[in-house]
C-alpha cells in the first residue's frame, strides 16, 4: 500500500500577465527568491513556480504562472489561463502603452480563466519616478472601474512586492472560502487584513482536494 503524504489542502492557480518587459518575471523572482536580474531573456511560453501558505490551519499551494508578454505567444498563453482563479495584471508606470493594453489583458483573463476570484493590478517599476507616464491616480481609477485591487511596486528595490502577492492571496482566499463581503484596499495601507469583513457563512465545501475547478459556491 502506498501512503500519500498530504502536501496541501487546496491548490490555486494564479497567472501573471501583462505586456512584454513590464517586469513580470522579476516580480516573481523577487517574491520567490529575493532576486532581481537585468537583461534576462523574455519568457518563452510560460514558466511556473509554487508557494505554499498556511492560512486558518489550511495549506494552500499556489501555482504562479509567469506567462510570456510577447504578442507571438498570444495564442498559446491563453490556454495557460485554463483553471486559473486569480491574476496579477502588470503594467510599467513608465510605459503608457503597457497601461493602454490593460483592457486587452483583462479581457483575455476573464474570457479564458476558470473564474475571477481576485485580480491585483500592479503598476511596476515605481523606482523610475522621473520617467513616470502613468499617474498613481489613473492606476487606482482603472482598478476601481474593473473591480481589481491596486498597488505600485518595484521589483528593482523590492518596494511593495511582497504586499502585492500577499494581498492578492488573502483576497482570493477569503473570496473562495469565506464568501464574505469585502472592500478593496485600493490604498494598500500595509495592513493585509484590516479591510476584510468576515461574513457569517460556513467555508465553501469541496468534494476532493484539488477541486478549485468545480467549487460548490452556494453556501450563502
Ligand atoms: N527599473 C526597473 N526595472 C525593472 C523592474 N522590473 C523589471 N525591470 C527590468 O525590466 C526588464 C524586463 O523585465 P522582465 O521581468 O523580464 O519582464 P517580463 O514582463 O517578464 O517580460 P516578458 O518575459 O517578455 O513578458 C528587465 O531588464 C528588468 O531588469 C523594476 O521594478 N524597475
Amino acid at each position: 500500500m502506498v501512503l500519500k503524504t498530504i502536501e496541501y489542502d487546496y491548490l490555486c492557480k494564479i497567472v501573471v500577465i501583462g505586456d512584454s518587459g513590464v517586469g513580470k518575471s522579476n516580480l516573481l523572482s523577487r517574491y520567490n527568491k529575493n532576486e532581481f536580474s537585468v537583461g534576462k531573456l523574455s519568457t518563452i511560453g510560460v514558466e511556473f513556480s509554487t508557494k505554499t501558505l498556511k492560512i486558518d490551519n489550511k495549506l494552500i499551494k499556489l501555482q504562479l504562472w509567469d506567462t510570456a508578454g510577447q504578442e507571438k505567444y498570444n495564442s498559446i498563453t491563453e490556454s495557460y489561463y485554463k483553471g486559473a482563479i486569480g491574476a496579477l495584471i502588470v503594467y510599467n508606470i513608465a510605459d503608457r502603452n503597457s497601461f493602454n493594453n490593460l483592457e486587452k489583458w483583462l479581457k483575455k483573463f476573464r474570457e479564458n480563466a476558470h473564474q475571477d476570484y481576485g485580480i491585483m493590478l500592479v503598476g511596476n517599476k515605481s523606482d523610475l519616478k522621473e520617467y513616470r507616464e502613468v499617474s498613481t491616480l489613473e492606476g487606482k481609477q482603472f482598478a476601481e472601474k474593473h473591480y481589481m485591487q491596486f498597488i505600485e511596486t518595484s521589483a528593482l528595490d523590492s518596494n511593495n512586492v511582497e504586499t502585492a502577492f500577499n494581498n492578492l492571496f488573502n483576497f482570493i482566499y477569503y473570496s473562495l472560502f469565506k464568501n464574505k463581503t469585502m472592500t478593496l484596499d485600493i490604498n494598500n495601507n500595509g495592513n493585509n487584513n484590516s479591510n476584510i469583513m468576515v461574513g457569517d457563512c460556513e467555508p465553501i465545501q469541496f468534494d476532493q482536494r484539488y477541486t478549485i475547478n468545480k467549487p460548490v459556491y452556494d453556501c450563502c
